[in-house]
């Protein structure tokens, strides 16, 4: 028999390696022979020491193992909604993505997949998943098989493989950007009896060993990580380790696993022959299902420090916060699952949620933590800090979501009207509300036409690799997404969003068929903001008192009039809130950047020197910390 060893990942923890096993035709196993009995022993000192091996199998075609990475992927490529409707009722067996904590990860299960009228529901890829499905199923009845000969309790085999289903699940981690290396799945341990993973070729599978240091797995073509879950190890009295793994992506090539996890109906129990001196009986009989509702029940449970689980009530209109997420590894994964399922067909979750009253856990209140805080209003808090009083401290309202927090408004300001002219009453009073809040906020909502709203869902729904189409010269301009510090980001810039040919472009490389519809959206969006910031612009400096030679000058001075320059458009990705438009509108202008006279006085001396708006731009991209308000005074403060 061939022994390989896994080679480890470069600058990895841990020394040790993860043996590989040939379990392929060539060796012939059948029972009560020496190979068989031989391979069976390794097999189970590997689970014993890692929790894991890796097993060499020719048992799936490789027009299968084409098509079922085939199959992976145009399943991904569904839209978000599609994928979703993908439901179930168990935890973190249906459709998982679009998780802020884990922006690298998707998942898609297909539960009781070797029971053809269930699988039936995935139609045409069917035939694929259901056959990839049965041969990797034999690889687990072989183990499973040698494990419990090698335990010497194979009168048991039969009646635990009667009681076993398997979900198959679809894996996909996208390359992290600019290829740095970064966590796509926590560490966790499976809830399954045995767990199969078979990859595309592309590496990120990271294995804890006994003394905890991490291994990386580098799997060569035709290899299935073999995995004991928490209910092997209870099985076998807790010979069997359960493995600690996660995913770590690095490099530029998208990650497809396929998962084959084992599940058992009805009670296990530990057999008797595994009970002895040495080994006392560590579990009672015990539920699969139940133990992975246990780490995930429909509130949601969370484990505190000190080992108690609290069940959390979460209201369908609150959110939980939770500080680092990634510290909780496969359980908040679970509880995040879990909001996500009880909300319906809709994503609701959100990093940071301010529920209404806060009031301690009684649970967290002990001798040596006696009770600290009073109940108080999360959003008061909020306010707390952002009042003038405490104006430093004013990033807190950042935090803060526009739609989730109905008791901190932006001011909204109304710019429907057609009547709305320079001179007029009504342009006078609509001037005093910019004024305001342009001090207290430094930003209010425009009432607007929406139009473009849709379209630009359209745009974002597009598969990642296509939206990575859109690309620019200038930093920021094209596409952004998928950045680890910003999950729930994305941005598409259309430059000169205004000019048909160019906005043709743009649409041309997210749809190489065409998109008319979009087009003309855009153009007709970009031309309705560029009225907006102009009236904006010309609001301000009225109010001010600049005068009217200025103001002229000033709006003239963008590079073109009407021209729009840049269409930027954000939203955030969850709430389909569009945060602004065209931000850089008031950005592009010729001439150096100089206060008026009017705005200098006593009080107000003269802050600024003249600045270049594309030399300013280019300063605050050249460092993170250049793109706060302190930047401005860095770049031309007197
Ligand atoms: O993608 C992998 O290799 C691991 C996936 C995994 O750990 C899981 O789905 O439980
Ligand atoms: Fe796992």
């Amino acid at each position: 028999m061939e022994k390989h060893s896994i080679q480890m990942g470069s600058s990895m923890k841990s020394s040790s390696k993860v043996p590989v096993l040939d379990l392929t035709s060539r060796q012939d196993l059948n029972p009560n022979t020496s190979t068989w009995r031989s391979i069976s022993r390794e097999a189970c000192e590997a689970l014993e020491e890692y929790g894991c091996f890796v097993a060499l199998y020719d048992g799936v075609t490789q027009e299968l193992d084409d098509s079922i990475f085939a199959a992976a992927e145009e399943l991904f490529d569904l839209p978000t909604d599609t994928k979703r409707k993908n439901v179930n009722e168990k935890p973190y067996h249906g459709y998982v993505g679009q998780m802020p904590v884990i922006p690298l990860h998707e998942g898609l299960g297909i539960d009781y997949v070797t029971n053809k009228e269930e699988a039936q529901r995935f139609t045409h890829l069917i035939e694929t998943a259901h056959g990839f499905s049965n041969s990797v199923a034999e690889l687990d009845r072989l183990v499973v098989r040698m494990i419990f000969e090698n335990y010497g309790v194979e009168k048991h085999y039969d009646s635990h493989e009667g009681s076993k289903t398997y979900l198959l699940k679809f894996l996909k981690y996208l390359a992290p950007p600019e290829s740095i290396s970064m966590p796509a799945f926590p560490q966790h341990t499976d809830k399954t009896f045995l767990s199969i993973l078979h990859q595309n070729g592309v590496n990120g599978l990271e294995v804890k060993s006994k003394d905890g240091g991490w291994i990386s797995l580098h799997l060569p073509p035709k290899s299935y990580v073999v995995m004991a879950g928490d209910i092997s190890m209870g099985w076998s009295n807790d010979r069997i380790r359960s493995c600690e793994h996660r995913v770590t992506m690095e490099g530029d090539k998208t990650r497809y696993t396929l998962g084959l996890f084992s599940f058992i109906k009805g009670l296990v129990s530990v057999p008797g022959e595994l009970v002895d001196d040495e080994h006392p009986l560590m579990y009672k009989p015990f539920d699969n299902i139940a133990l992975i509702n246990f780490y995930a029940t429909k509130e949601g449970q969370i484990k505190l420090k000190n080992g108690k689980w609290i069940s959390l009530k979460i209201p369908s209109n609150s959110y939980v916060f939770m500080a680092d997420l990634t510290r909780f590894g496969g359980t908040a994964l679970f509880i995040l699952v879990n909001i996500v399922t009880m909300a319906g067909e809709k994503t609701h979750y959100k990093l940071a949620v301010f529920s209404f009253v806060t009031g301690t856990v009684s649970e967290l209140m002990d001798d040596e933590h006696p009770h600290m805080y009073k109940p108080f209003e999360s959003i008061a808090l909020i306010k707390f800090y952002a009042t003038k009083e405490s104006r430093e401290s004013k990033k807190h309202i950042e935090m803060v979501s526009l739609e989730t927090t109905p008791a901190l408004q932006l001011p909204v300001i109304d710019f429907t009207s057609p009547n709305l002219k320079p001179g007029t009453v009504e342009w006078d009073s609509v001037r005093g509300d910019v004024r305001r809040a342009l001090e207290e906020y430094g930003c209010f909502k425009a009432l607007f036409d929406k139009a473009v709203f849709d379209v630009s869902e359209e745009a974002f729904q597009l598969p990642v690799e296509i939206k990575k189409r859109v690309v620019s010269k200038r930093k920021y301009r094209g596409y952004v997404g998928q950045i680890p510090s910003l999950p729930l980001f994305e941005v598409m810039g259309v430059d000169f969003a205004e000019n048909e040919d160019k906005v043709n472009e743009f649409t041309h490389k997210l749809w190489p068929q065409g998109n008319g519809s979009f087009s003309e959206a855009v153009m007709s969006f970009a031309k309705k903001v560029s009225e907006l910031d102009f009236m904006t612009r010309r609001m301000i400096m009225e109010c001010f008192g600049v005068n009217e030679n200025y103001i002229e000058k000033h709006l003239n001075s963008t590079k073109c009039l009407n021209d729009v320059k840049d269409g930027l458009e954000v939203r955030t990705s969850d709430d389909k809130q569009w945060i602004k438009a065209n931000p850089s509108q008031d950005s592009s202008f010729i001439d150096l950047i100089y206060a008026p006279e009017e705005l200098v006085d006593a009080e107000h001396p003269r802050l600024y020197k003249p600045f270049d708006f594309e030399a300013y731009f280019q300063f605050t991209t050249e460092g993170p910390e250049r793109r706060d308000v302190a930047a401005l005074g860095g770049y031309c403060g007197l």
